[in-house]
């Protein structure tokens, strides 16, 4: 399958300070791609050079090989937008509005009237097409802004924190509709929330202080995901300065006479460790399990690193 976007070295600095040093990466398959970062990370200005609203410093970008600082137009038409703030027009009808998009999507007049129903359609608002898009809600206006970024029918939808801002159900609601987009196209999407993009995407691309820390499958993230800690269940368990002693624990919490949550760093064989010295103390161990870190912790770990 052909690479559907090429990210070459891409660096960006406003002013005197870089805002992403480096970036690299290329998606060749359909599905949802995560970018993940917390705020300030560099998702936005990444985003923003890939869809052409602003023009990178240094490297390159390729939207179906086509390279966008050499042919802008070209690479555009192969690319739908939904930046952070969508960008409606509160006074048009949702219609109005996506006539409006589809013009300045250089779709043929004859074929316009076709495309803004069709992505009426697909987004789930052709009930509310003579609606003004102020009288909408935070959830239907974002698929006005979906809609809006798929109306050309582009290989690649990049959408910049798209659930931002919206209540829980529209929450839901809003994924729904990204997963059933990237059946035919590949999306690419942002977010400072891990549970978010571990939920919708098949890759995930986390970025941090402007650089990549992590680029792989979301399997293979969840994989990375090492078991920090494991839970104990004693009949006699010792105090805690005895099971600090053991090799590898550096941290010790009963939960309740019997339960205590044991933290471990550096060293697989923990359980082994705790089993020998329970037998040789005679604590009657009766259950150890490990436990993965949360993965909020994993994501604190990779931005620190
Ligand atoms: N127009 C600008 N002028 C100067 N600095 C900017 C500008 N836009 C962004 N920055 C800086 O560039 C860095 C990356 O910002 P960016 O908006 O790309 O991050 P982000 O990951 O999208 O964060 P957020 O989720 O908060 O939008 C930040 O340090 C930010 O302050």
């Amino acid at each position: 399958m052909s690479t559907v976007l090429k990210v070459e070295n891409l660096s960006h600095r406003y002013s005197s300070a870089w805002a992403i040093r480096d970036i690299s990466f290329e998606i060749s398959k359909p599905g949802v791609i995560g970018l993940l970062g917390s705020n300030g990370a560099g998702k936005s200005t990444t985003m923003n050079i890939i869809c052409g609203v602003l023009n990178q410093t240094e490297g390159e970008v390729y939207i179906n090989g086509i390279n966008k600082r050499e042919q802008p137009r070209l690479a555009k038409k192969q690319i739908g937008f939904l930046p952070q703030t969508a960008p409606l027009y509160s006074d048009f009808t949702v219609q109005e509005y996506l006539t409006y998009t589809a013009d300045l999507r250089f779709i043929e007049s004859s074929m316009v009237k076709k495309s803004v129903s069709e992505a009426m359609e697909r987004t789930g608002i052709s009930h509310f097409s003579s609606r003004l898009i102020k009288n909408l809600s935070g959830g239907y206006k974002q698929r006005v802004g979906i809609a809006q970024a798929i109306i050309h029918k582009p290989r690649m939808v990049v959408l910049d924190e798209p659930t931002n801002g919206l209540d829980p159900n529209q929450i839901i609601e809003a994924r729904k509709l990204i997963k059933e987009i990237a059946q035919e196209h590949t999306v690419l999407l942002s977010s400072h929330v891990l549970s978010e993009i571990n939920l919708l995407c098949r890759d995930i691309i986390m970025i941090e202080g402007g650089r990549i820390v992590f680029s792989d499958s979301m399997e293979s993230f969840n994989n990375y995901i090492q078991p920090a800690s494991v839970l104990a269940k004693m009949n006699r368990p010792p105090a805690e300065t005895e099971l600090l002693k053991i090799a590898g624990v550096t941290k010790v919490q009963f939960l309740s006479e019997q339960h205590c949550r044991i933290w471990f760093s550096g060293n697989t064989a923990i359980t082994q460790n705790i089993i020998t010295a329970s037998v040789q103390h005679h604590w009657e161990l009766q259950e150890i399990n490990l436990e993965r870190s949360i993965l909020d912790d994993v994501f604190k770990q990779l931005s620190q690193s």
